[in-house]
């Protein structure tokens, strides 16, 4: 019998997924990947042999150890485990399974606690960037409940916010990768942005949709989602990306006039399914963009123009809020959200003999 793997469930603002301290997974990623992969059931439509929930969102991985960096605590990795394909992936990051990176390394010891609040500094190795974590604590324990709400989560918990600085060209190099605010691909006019998280950015009615279309209606329009895959891949290399067949980036938004009195409205394609909401680091780049001068997002977007401002980006079940901090220039130089986490079960996650 397998001796099962140390493993707690976590959801981290609105995905949810495995965390783990990383010596209780194998070094090698190869080998790591096959027992990931044995853990959330994948490949499979249904995930039914693994804890994935048959979804993007719930089918994550965070990979936590403590820091050897002066500027960090703990070092997290994100891993995408695909649904229905044999793919692990570290080409992106995740801000949403991040929420739950500060509560589960004071769980872990990695950090000590803080009576009151414990700021985590956390060392993303995706990017090689850092974020900062309010965690909540009460006599050593990590506080859950609370009075803090997110779109796309029912009910309330306690609130962890993060702060994001310099996370401009995250993954490709410089925040505009081809060095343009629009590039024209298959005729449709894109901003190829990364201000954390890789996005092509569109008009939802260059693309054929009003960009109030409910997630399940966009995900049955085949058209959509041809047009979407062909301007994608055509996208990669450009974003010095290189191939993405096989990458779950750059994700895909298409953004048209908000219509619940937030900065902009979105629908977003991680890159195959349709988001339930949006990314964290996907909100900040679709912001970002929204900020640029000559940008179709910019086009769409209703703010007041300062050194400090909040959009609220919306999207299909509620909106994220995004603080933007800019420079005299208009430089967006670091970006603050809340989110909020859950420990959901601590144990043991048992995989097939041959997987460890
Ligand atoms: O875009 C995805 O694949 C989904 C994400 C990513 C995220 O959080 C981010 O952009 O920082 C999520 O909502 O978990």
């Amino acid at each position: 019998m397998s001796k099962g793997i140390e493993c707690m469930w976590m959801r981290g603002g609105t995905s949810k997924g495995a965390y783990f301290v990383a010596d209780a997974l194998p070094a090698d990623p190869q080998a790591r990947a096959d027992v990931l992969l044995r853990v959330m059931g994948s490949p499979d439509a249904r995930q039914i042999d693994g804890m994935g929930g048959a979804d993007p969102l719930t089918s994550k991985v965070a990979v936590v150890q403590k820091s050897d960096r002066d500027d960090a605590d703990v070092d997290y990795l994100f891993l995408q485990v695909f649904v229905d394909q044999a793919i692990v992936t570290d080409a992106q990051n995740c801000g949403n399974i991040l929420a739950g990176v500060g509560p589960f390394a004071i769980e872990r010891g990695l950090v000590e606690s803080v009576e009151g609040e414990t700021e985590v500094r956390i060392y993303m190795q995706n990017t090689g960037q850092i974020s900062i974590a309010r965690v909540q604590v009460k006599e050593g324990e990590v506080v859950y409940e609370g009075d803090a709400r997110i779109d796309g989560v029912p009910g309330f918990c306690a609130p962890v916010p993060i702060t994001f600085k310099d996370t401009a060209g995250s993954s490709c190099g410089a925040l505009l990768p081809t060095g343009n605010t629009v590039d024209i691909i298959n005729g449709v006019e894109v901003t190829l942005i990364d201000n954390g998280m890789p996005c092509v950015v569109m008009l939802a009615s260059d693309m054929g949709i009003s960009g109030n279309e409910a997630r399940e209606v966009l995900e049955a329009n085949l058209e959509l989602r041809d047009k979407l895959e062909a301007i994608r891949l055509q996208a990669g290399p450009l974003m010095n990306l290189g191939d993405v067949t096989e990458k779950s980036v750059p994700k895909m938004t298409m953004v048209s006039k908000a219509s619940n009195g937030g900065a902009i409205s979105t629908r977003t394609f991680i890159p195959h399914r349709c988001h339930a909401s949006i990314g964290v680091l996907g909100a900040v780049s679709v912001a970002t963009a929204a900020v640029l001068d000559g940008t179709p997002a910019r086009d769409m977007a209703t703010y007041e123009k300062g050194r400090q401002m909040t959009l609220d980006v919306e999207h299909p079940t509620g909106c994220m809020t995004v603080v933007l901090d800019r420079d005299a220039n208009g430089q967006v130089m670091s970006a603050a959200l809340l989110r909020t986490a859950r420990k959901l079960f601590d144990g043991k996650v048992f995989v097939h003999e041959n997987g460890l």
